[in-house]
């Protein structure tokens, strides 16, 4: 690697499996949400969440079985909002505390994680779950705690992750130059976006995530590997 590039990298389909966050973190999720909101649903970091949902459903805030049913439906979608991000993270934490599951980086994930952070480049992440949920899981990956190796988390407070806007707000936190950071994304309208707020892109296509090469116009121009040991940042 030449310039001391910083590396911003998504989660799901990127750092780890596609079906690691659908067959075991959302599926742990969906079946204690309901408990998790009957015992905490009155604590105030949980309540604004809960509330949040009832004011975009029109439901009551005391409605709290609407609004569990409505979350579960979400989490069925794959909805990346907000609220369901921030109560999600709450329940995996105990999943995590518990040791119910950990979460499997993709093994080339750490060791390149490890070297660019040894050289000198800074390391960020951006995903759609939230900053405390990435937290615990770069806590509790099947190679070890990574989360000293970052030193910014952004979830989709800062905005959507398919928004140039979005990457601009990253920039600016970060205090670099758009131009100094490389996104790393399964998906190409997430890329899309980060090109045109002038980062840097690279399309991670992992045959186990997808099995259909995502070559030519598929990468519509990203750069693009298989891997992070075959991620060249000066690219
Ligand atoms: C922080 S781990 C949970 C991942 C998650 O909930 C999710 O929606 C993944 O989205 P990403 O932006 O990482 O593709
Ligand atoms: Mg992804």
């Amino acid at each position: 690697m030449g310039a001391l590039t910083t590396i911003l990298t998504d989660i799901e389909g990127t750092t780890s499996s596609i079906s690691f966050v659908k067959d075991v973190l959302f599926p742990y999720a969906r079946a204690r949400l309901p408990a998790f909101v009957r015992e905490h649903g009155q604590q105030p970091e949980v309540r604004c969440w809960l509330d949040a949902v009832a004011v975009e459903i029109s439901a009551s805030a005391c409605q709290d079985a609407v609004i569990v049913e409505t979350l579960q439906g979400w989490i069925d979608e794959d909805r990346k909002h907000t609220a369901l991000k921030a109560l999600q993270g709450m329940v995996w934490e105990a999943g995590y505390k518990d040791g119910d599951f950990t979460a499997p980086v993709y093994p080339d994930v750490a060791p390149a994680l490890r070297a660019w952070h040894a050289a000198g480049h800074s390391l960020a992440v951006y995903s759609s779950g939230s900053v405390a949920a990435q937290k615990l899981l770069f806590a509790h990956t099947d190679a070890g705690d990574l989360t000293t190796l970052f030193c910014g988390f952004f979830d989709t407070e800062v905005g959507g992750k398919r928004e140039a806007a979005s990457y601009r707000v990253i920039a600016g936190r970060l205090g670099n130059a758009p131009g100094d950071i490389l996104f790393l994304s399964d998906v190409v309208a997430e890329l899309d976006a980060a090109h045109e707020a002038g980062l840097r892109t690279l399309l991670l296509d992992r045959r186990e995530d997808y099995p259909q090469p995502r070559t030519g116009a598929a990468a519509n121009g990203h750069a693009r590997a298989e891997s992070f040991a075959d991620i060249d940042a000066a690219a």
